[in-house]
């Protein structure tokens, strides 16, 4: 099948390399002439496990291509993917303008029926308001051309985005019409062996379907670190609770690790989307305004722990962090914990030495300049900890979790671990002669 991918981002980028994998013959589309050229010259604009091998082998292969002209793209071509941003406006709801500028832009290119797939994350209701886009520049055009919007939200993880595609919980497919529904099932066959995975239901129901599901992911994690913030003040440690209570079959290990909080592009945006969606509709969304409180909070743990047990004034400390990036995986920033505790110590005095193994790149381009000229970007997560105070752990990259504790030793000048992810066992720590501040279990 021929398709065109709209936005050539971690969704529009995965979906695309993945089709062609599975045999479909993909255009993905984007405004940006240097990522699409540099996608030409084989250069990912991301980083995510497994993905650069299916890009280089589909473009050459020819059935993987990128273009900024949607008009080439389209030609003999009747499916349409979205796959541009939508993100938080300033009253949280999800900004539209460029999926429905996107709409437009498919009602002018559009020669025969098509059908317009919704994959962008968008509110309730989203798909009438692509139709009448599309509508608007057909009547501006005299053309009369039958298509339909379909909602196909995407649930992959940035850092396992391939393996979620190709190997996916579900297909969620929102379709008003047999046979848009009918051309979703043939395009996604080889994805889901005996369909199986499909489900179908209405449009307004899938675009739902997403939200809901992110903000119940986000609510098991601002539960979890409630409780953990609790069990601090009760002598309790969280990880046993939080093994105690993940062997319950109807609650499960996903999602209950408590840490300094969720970041990324989605959880935060879409838990403040679905709150405004609830208060434009007249309803008070009281659980997911206190999952997305406690998470806003939960992001100061590190600092105030720090801030605890150094004092307010930081001035003269330097701080070694590892991990900048929102989760392991990825070289992604959006909303990360580090940005909010890099700030916190920054604002009390001191000095911040970072590693990432990934993301360094991308935290020089996205940490504000007055900030960087108190920060040194570490070669390697030993370096980052040379004469500091303590060692902060934000993301729980692999390389962190085993290190060689004489050799940081060697390196610090005190000899404190802040945990922001539980990865380490206190008792070992304590063994090498650290002092050990975990989320959720400050124990004696
Ligand atoms: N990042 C993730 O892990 C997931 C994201 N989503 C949702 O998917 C959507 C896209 O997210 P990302 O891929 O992360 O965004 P992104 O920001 O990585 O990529 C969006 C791309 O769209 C391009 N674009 C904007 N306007 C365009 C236009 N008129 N024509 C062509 N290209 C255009 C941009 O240049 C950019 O390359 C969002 O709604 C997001 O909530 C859903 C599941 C997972
Ligand atoms: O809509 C989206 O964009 C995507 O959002 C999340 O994926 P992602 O943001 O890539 O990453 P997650 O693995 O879900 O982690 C999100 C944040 O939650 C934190 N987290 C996760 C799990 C946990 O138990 N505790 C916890 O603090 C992570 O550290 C990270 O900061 C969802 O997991 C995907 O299904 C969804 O498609």
């Amino acid at each position: 099948m021929k398709l065109t991918i709209i936005g050539t981002g971690y969704v529009g980028l995965v979906t695309g390399a993945c089709f062609s994998e599975m045999g479909s013959h993909v255009t993905c589309v984007d405004i940006d002439k240097e990522k699409i050229d540099n996608l030409k010259k084989g250069i990912l604009p991301i980083y995510e496990p497994g993905l650069e091998s299916i890009v280089l082998n589909n473009y050459k292969e020819g059935t993987l291509n990128f273009t900024t002209s949607l008009a080439q793209a389209a030609k003999d071509c009747n499916v349409f993917f979205i796959a541009v941003g939508t993100p938080p406006g300033q009253d949280g709801s999800a900004d539209l303008q460029y999926v429905l500028q996107v709409a437009r832009q498919i009602g002018s290119v559009i020669e025969d029926y098509a059908v317009i797939v919704d994959k962008s994350t968008v509110p309730v209701g989203t798909a009438d308001k692509v139709r009448a886009q599309v509508s608007k520049e057909l009547e501006a055009r005299g053309a009369a051309i039958e298509f339909d919007v379909v909602s196909n939200p995407e649930f992959l993880k940035e850092g396992a985005a391939v393996n979620d595609f190709l190997k996916p919980d579900r297909i969620i497919v929102g379709a008003d019409s047999h046979r848009a529904a009918k051309l979703m099932r043939r395009l996604y066959a080889p994805f889901s062996r005996n369909r199986d995975k499909m489900l179908f239901m209405n449009v307004k129901d899938a675009e739902m379907t997403k939200y809901a599901a992110n903000s119940m992911l986000a609510t098991k994690i601002s539960f979890m670190n409630e409780i953990a913030n609790l069990c601090e003040r009760l002598g309790v440690d969280v990880e046993n609770v939080r093994k105690g209570i993940g062997s319950d079959s109807r609650i499960g290990y996903s999602f209950i690790y408590p840490g300094c909080g969720y970041g990324g592009s989605c959880f935060p945006k879409d838990v403040k989307a679905l709150v405004k969606t609830a208060k434009d509709a007249g309803f008070v969304p009281t659980l997911l305004d206190a999952v997305e409180e406690r998470n806003n909070l939960q992001k100061q743990v590190l600092g105030n722990k720090v801030i605890n047990r150094f004092g307010q004034d930081l001035t003269g400390r330097t701080f070694g962090i590892w991990g900048l990036a929102f989760k392991p995986g990825t070289d992604d920033m959006r909303e990360a914990s580090s940005r909010v505790l890099i700030k916190a110590l920054l604002d009390a005095g001191a000095r911040v030495n970072v590693y990432d193994p990934v993301a360094m790149d991308q935290a020089r381009k996205e940490i504000p300049a007055q900030e960087q000229e108190k920060i040194c970007f570490a070669q390697d997560q030993y370096s980052a900890l040379d004469t500091a105070d303590a060692c902060i752990l934000v993301t729980e990259w692999k390389a962190f979790r085993q290190p060689d504790f004489k050799k940081m030793a060697s390196l610090m000048k005190e000899r404190v671990i802040f945990d922001g992810r539980n990865q380490y066992d206190p008792d070992e720590i304590k063994e090498a002669g650290f002092e050990y501040h975990g989320i959720g279990r400050e124990l004696g």
